[in-house]
């Protein structure tokens, strides 16, 4: 297309989708896999990956050149992360993988008293842990020094996050799971600027060692997804907090994937799937890298006018909620 670069081009590339078993992960794959790409899918469940290993055969742009892989891993241990990368590396004929998408998570909503205090844990090691280690076995193998005749020939590649909203605007009943997502936040914003510096060393690799490839560091921010996971979510999630995130209308896994993709192709950092996604971000962007400074610091104009109102709302609503309600397990006032 005339005036566009696809700065996302996953044809021939070889990619790793942690979580890719369900929900947006597996619509990632399986969009990749329609796109031209070698998929990797990581999750624990053996019977689900088969099932999308399957449904990416299926899917995929050229049964004969594309190749796919399950491997089960429990991702919040590292030591997993690691054997990943490595058994991934020798099924790609020694050659790291091009892109990895860490999707792995889930969330188990609950006001923060009730939930037990190992649960609050749990959730950091589903949520941050398994995205943190992902990254850390990942770069580690990316950045390694090489020597000039070790560059690779198509020399980007893309490491990317999948957080949620709630990264930048607080609900009540989600103290489990947002401070896991706010961690993934900053630790992406804090690679961004610390991989320049090893893009630097690779711009002049022809002088000396550096990574093999430039690396480009990348956030997804979705709304609600209709997901098992989500499925699994509304059963044990407050009526509250279900309440307060009425202005958020879930989407497929697949719409989420396609949106993001679309982002990644259009070279976006921080990207949100619909527009109160945008405006959340917006009121939160603070100093994330802007994909566009002109769209960006609108937007954040914008946002912060709409959350002047909003933030009282919802500390409101919970007012009120527990005015009418009562808290948890008491009697509601008559
Ligand atoms: N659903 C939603 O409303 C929203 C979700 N998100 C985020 O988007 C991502 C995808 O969510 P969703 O589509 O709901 O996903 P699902 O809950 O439907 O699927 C989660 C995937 O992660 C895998 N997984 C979970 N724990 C581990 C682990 N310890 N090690 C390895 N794999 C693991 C699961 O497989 P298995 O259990 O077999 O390991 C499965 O493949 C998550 O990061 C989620 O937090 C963000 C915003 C909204
Ligand atoms: C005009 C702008 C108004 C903005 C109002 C703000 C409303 C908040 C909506 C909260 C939506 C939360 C979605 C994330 C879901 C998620 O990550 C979990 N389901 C975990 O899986």
């Amino acid at each position: 297309m005339f005036g566009f670069q696809n700065e996302f081009n996953v044809l021939g590339q070889t990619v790793v989708i942690t979580g890719g078993s369900d929900g947006m992960g597996k619509a990632v794959a399986l969009e990749l896999s329609a796109k031209g790409a070698n998929v990797v899918v990581v999750a624990r469940t053996v019977s689900k990956l088969v099932t999308a290993v399957d449904e990416m055969k299926a899917n995929a742009q050229n049964t004969f050149k594309q190749k796919f892989l399950y491997i089960s891993a429990d991702l919040t241990d590292p030591v997993e992360c690691e054997r990943v990368i490595a058994e991934v590396t020798t099924w790609n004929s020694g050659a790291a993988p091009d892109i990895v998408w860490c999707c792995a998570g889930f969330s188990s909503p609950g006001y923060f008293v009730d939930v037990p205090i190992q649960d609050h844990r749990q959730q950091m090691d589903t949520i941050y842990w398994t995205a943190a280690n992902t990254a850390h076995a990942t770069l580690r193998n990316w950045l390694e020094p090489v020597a000039p005749s070790g560059q690779m020939k198509t020399p980007r590649r893309h490491l990317i996050f999948t957080c949620s909203t709630l990264a930048f605007v607080p609900i009540a009943g989600y103290s489990p799971y947002s401070p896991a997502k706010a961690a993934i936040r900053s630790l992406s914003d804090t690679l961004s600027q610390e991989i320049e510096m090893y893009n630097g060393a690779y711009s002049q690799r022809h002088r000396s060692d550096a990574p093999a490839a430039d690396v480009k560091i990348h956030t997804i921010f979705p709304m609600g997804i209709l997901s098992p996971g989500f499925d699994n979510e509304q059963k044990i999630k407050p009526e509250l907090t279900k309440r307060l995130e009425e202005a958020d209308k879930p989407q497929t896994p697949s719409e989420v994937a396609e949106i993001s993709i679309r982002a990644l192709e259009r070279g976006e950092y921080l990207i949100t799937t619909n527009l109160v996604g945008s405006i959340m971000k917006g009121t939160a962007l603070g100093p994330s890298p802007k994909n566009s400074i002109v769209r960006d610091t609108m937007l954040s104009w914008l946002s912060n006018l709409v959350f002047l109102q909003v933030i009282p709302d919802l500390r409101n609503k919970a007012f009120a909620w527990g005015k009418q309600n009562g808290i948890p397990g008491s009697s509601p006032a008559s």
